[in-house]
């Protein structure tokens, strides 16, 4: 397995493909992150460079405190690099979402309580000023498309929390995004429902070929989930390897149990605690 850690070229808006000639959606060159704190500078984020090909499902995983919400919300642009750049379709992040063309679901889905699920996915379209009537097929099929055919007029309230997470995604998918950040939308769910959740993303990334940033703890999530994993380290925060999943698509329940996912889930564990892995025998 090979990192695919590239240095980003000099010209960073002309690199919009990779060394294997695919096309590229987010390109992260040299970008760091230190806050101030009262106790001094705080290193969140090495200076970082990795590019992200398009419709490509990449998971981020690291113990807490390495930074992945930090690039999650440098990537979204509502935080900006210390150093280096940023770009996503060769765009600053902020002018990228302003568009609409970010989808943005994380682990609280922040739904309006007093908004039924129809008017939560629409609300994204509002705010950019478009049209809901027009887009009536569009929500109505985005919540097929996330099981919740017959739940349009239910409040968030009446919903499970595996519900609300898909009203989140489907909110995320309104604007049509070309990129989705998604930050552990699956935290809060038991292990049974984060399973199913799992398998319904997969179903939804395959049928849209969404650009899919998912940071996550759950290794087994990651490697179900995901072409590329990035693991990062903590103390300072930092990509220690990148690991491609070979499995083949769409992937199937039965890979769960497959000895070959346990070896590659072991493996990035032993990658994210060298230490901690030996102690439990990996
Ligand atoms: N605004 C801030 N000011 C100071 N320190 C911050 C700020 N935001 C994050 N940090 C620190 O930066 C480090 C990285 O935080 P970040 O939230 O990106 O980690 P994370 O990998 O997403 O963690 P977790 O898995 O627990 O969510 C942490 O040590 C955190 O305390």
């Amino acid at each position: 397995m090979q990192p695919s850690i590239a240095p980003a070229p000099e010209n960073l808006s002309a690199a919009a493909s990779d060394d294997a000639g695919q096309p590229v959606d987010l390109i992260i060159d040299q970008a760091g992150k230190t806050y101030r704190t009262a106790r001094g500078p705080f290193v969140a984020l090495e200076p970082i460079s990795l590019k992200i090909e398009r419709g490509s499902f990449v998971a981020l995983i690291g113990p807490s405190g390495c930074g992945k919400s930090t690039l999650l919300r440098m990537i979204a642009g509502l935080e900006e690099p210390d150093n280096g750049a940023v770009l996503v379709r060769g765009k600053h992040p902020e002018q990228f979402r302003a568009n609409g063309d970010l989808g943005i679901a994380f682990q609280d889905p922040a739904l309006l309580p007093w908004r039924s699920v129809y008017a939560n996915v629409a609300f994204p379209l509002q705010v950019l000023g478009r049209s809901v009537s027009k887009h009536d097929a569009k929500i109505r099929e985005l919540i097929a498309l996330v099981g919740l055919s017959g739940y349009e007029d239910a409040l968030p309230g009446q919903l499970s929390g595996g519900m609300r997470q898909r009203v989140a995604i489907a909110r995320a998918l309104i604007s049509d995004p070309s990129v989705m950040l998604l930050d552990e939308p699956f935290g809060a769910l038991d292990q049974i429902l984060r399973r199913t959740m799992n398998i319904e993303l997969q179903r939804i990334w395959s049928s849209q070929k969404t650009t899919t940033i998912l940071v996550t703890h759950g290794i087994d999530e990651a490697v179900f989930l995901a072409d590329e994993i990035v693991v990062m380290h903590a103390r300072p925060g930092r990509i220690a390897e990148i690991v491609k999943v070979p499995f083949a698509r769409p992937r199937t329940p039965e890979l769960f149990s497959h000895p070959d996912f346990h070896a590659l889930c072991d493996r990035l564990m032993k990658s994210l605690h060298p230490e901690g892995a030996e102690a439990v025998g990996l």
